[in-house]
């Protein structure tokens, strides 16, 4: 017997052992993936791989198993707009109602299928949520402010959960890899990538073509990770044997797969309206810096009754900008602030294997000293110059999306992960600008060609133009509406 469910916590009935997935598949993906680093929790669908980089190794499980029915219905009625043209549940504002009285109190106690439990983490996170923030979506709706949560996770929701969650070794709550995003697509067709125009979200709050387009532009990016994870992984090797030219091929394969990545999130403006983003955001608040949990949130039917406080979901999760950090060393060059801190907590909600290799590229970097490996020669600084532009571009372009997509429509103080709407993404976008200063007056022009010079010259001219025009936007936003930004950094 895999599960039992118990209804009302009453009646109790068997069920089938009718789950049983790939793990054959999983087995020949495992040798497949090798990147020259060893994943701690090789039985996780989240599997640092050469082939997938940071999305799942498997397809997420589309729909959940016959016992889960009650569940996998509500889920499919839940969204504001329904795929037959009506309104759902959260339109209504009928969804609290319908857990209490549809959502049996399922027993996840001796589910071990890895592919099971991811998919149940990332349908009991999205109805966690939605029940948490279904008042808010109303009044925001009505009148344009968020109110209260609700401040109880009803036991239904909150047992299974947490179950799930430490069987899976993540926080109870909704994630972005692990939940929102990166494990809630489908192919069309299974046998080509997931690349945007092959992609279908799974679940989703609103179902509207924005929250499409948001989603799935992350998925599409992460796509890319996996030449990422594997040049990464040369590049450590390449300083560890002292090996030039392997150094700069690999770091100028890290480069083309940034660029890549960065072209692929431009697609975001036409994918996602920025006028219609705050019509699904409601519902990927967290409980931690958000004034609607002034207490956080009661996790009911759970040993520990002590209030809960999670970052929302948010880009700051996703891995490929904290490899890049850790790889050239910008981590360890954040400024020693309160901001950066918080970067460091958002690092804590990831897969185990995406936290493990974060740590392992960060203490190999610093202890190889890949930033001073570079410096030494002209031609190894101007390619990490190059990548340090890209991880410019990122966030200059991110900071765009949240003046556009954000900050232009809303007064509220934080963003969906807690973190101070204005102060916090330019904290590391400067640091990034800072390092590009720094790096680019230590190369010799002199020893490269005219192209590279030229290239040299361009990175740090946009750099010293950014690095004014960013501290005025910034010091307008909290003179004028922003005046608090000090009390979220935490
Ligand atoms: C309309 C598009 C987007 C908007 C409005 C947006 C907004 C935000 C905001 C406000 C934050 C601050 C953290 C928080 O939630 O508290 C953040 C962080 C972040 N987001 Fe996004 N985001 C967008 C798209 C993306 C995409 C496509 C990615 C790609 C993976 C991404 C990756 C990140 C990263 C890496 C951070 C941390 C930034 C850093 O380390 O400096 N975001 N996002």
């Amino acid at each position: 017997m895999l599960s039992r469910v118990f209804r009302n916590s009453k009646v109790a009935y068997n069920l089938p052992k009718s789950f049983s997935t790939a793990a054959f598949l999983r087995n020949a993906r495992q040798t497949e993936s090798h990147i020259g680093w060893v994943n701690p929790y090789p039985d996780q669908e989240f599997f640092v791989g050469r082939e997938n980089g940071f999305l799942p190794r498997e397809d997420p499980l589309v729909q959940l198993p016959e016992q889960f029915k009650e569940m996998e219905d509500l889920l499919n009625e839940m969204p504001l707009f329904l795929p037959n043209g009506k309104r759902g549940l959260l339109w209504e504002g009928k969804l609290g109602d319908a857990i209490h009285s549809k959502l049996p109190l399922y027993d996840v106690s001796s589910i071990t299928d890895q592919r099971l439990l991811a998919a149940l983490f990332r349908d009991y996170t999205y109805l966690a949520s939605a029940y948490l923030l279904e008042p808010c979506d109303i009044k925001y709706r009505n009148e344009g402010s968020y109110g209260l949560g609700r401040q109880t996770l009803v036991k239904n929701i909150a047992v299974p959960l947490e179950i799930v969650a430490e069987k899976i070794k993540a926080k109870p709550f909704m994630e972005y890899a692990l939940s929102y995003s990166l494990y809630n697509y489908k192919k069309k067709d299974v046998s080509k990538g997931p690349v945007y125009d092959n992609l279908e979200l799974i679940r989703g709050f609103s179902k509207c073509p924005d929250e499409h387009g948001f989603i799935l532009v992350h998925v599409d990016m992460v796509s890319h990770s996996g030449n990422l994870c594997a040049s990464a992984i040369d590049a450590l090797d390449a300083v560890k044997n002292n090996d030039r030219p392997k150094f700069n091929a690999a770091i100028q394969s890290y480069f083309d797969s940034l660029y890549i990545i960065n072209t692929a999130m431009e697609t975001m403006w036409k994918r996602s309206d920025p006028n219609r983003y705050n019509s699904f955001r409601t519902f990927i608040m967290g409980t931690k810096n958000q004034p609607m949990f002034p207490n956080g949130v009661i996790y009911e039917g759970s040993l520990d009754t002590s209030p809960r406080f999670y970052r929302g979901e948010s880009g700051a999760n996703d891995s490929m900008i904290p490899l890049s950090d850790n790889l050239f060393e910008l981590s360890s060059s954040m400024p020693n602030n309160p901001l950066s801190k918080v970067l460091r907590d958002f690092r804590t909600y990831r897969p185990a294997n995406h936290h493990a290799f974060l740590n392992y590229v960060e203490n190999e970097a610093k202890a190889l000293n890949v930033l001073d490996f570079a410096s030494k020669d002209s031609l190894s600084a101007a390619i990490m110059l190059r990548n340090l532009d890209q991880i410019r571009d990122f966030r200059h372009r991110h900071w765009t999306f949240t003046v556009e997509y954000i900050i232009k429509n809303s007064d509220h103080p934080t963003a969906t992960g807690g973190s101070p709407i204005v102060t916090w993404l330019p904290n590391q976008l400067h640091s990034v600008l800072n390092a590009i200063e720094k790096v680019s007056t230590g190369i010799d022009m002199t020893e490269l060609d005219l192209g590279m010079q030229d290239i040299v010259h361009n990175i740090r001219r946009r750099a010293v133009a950014q690095v004014r025009a960013l501290e005025r936007q910034v010091a307008s936003f909290q003179e004028t509406r922003f005046k608090n930004q000090d009390a979220f950094a935490k």
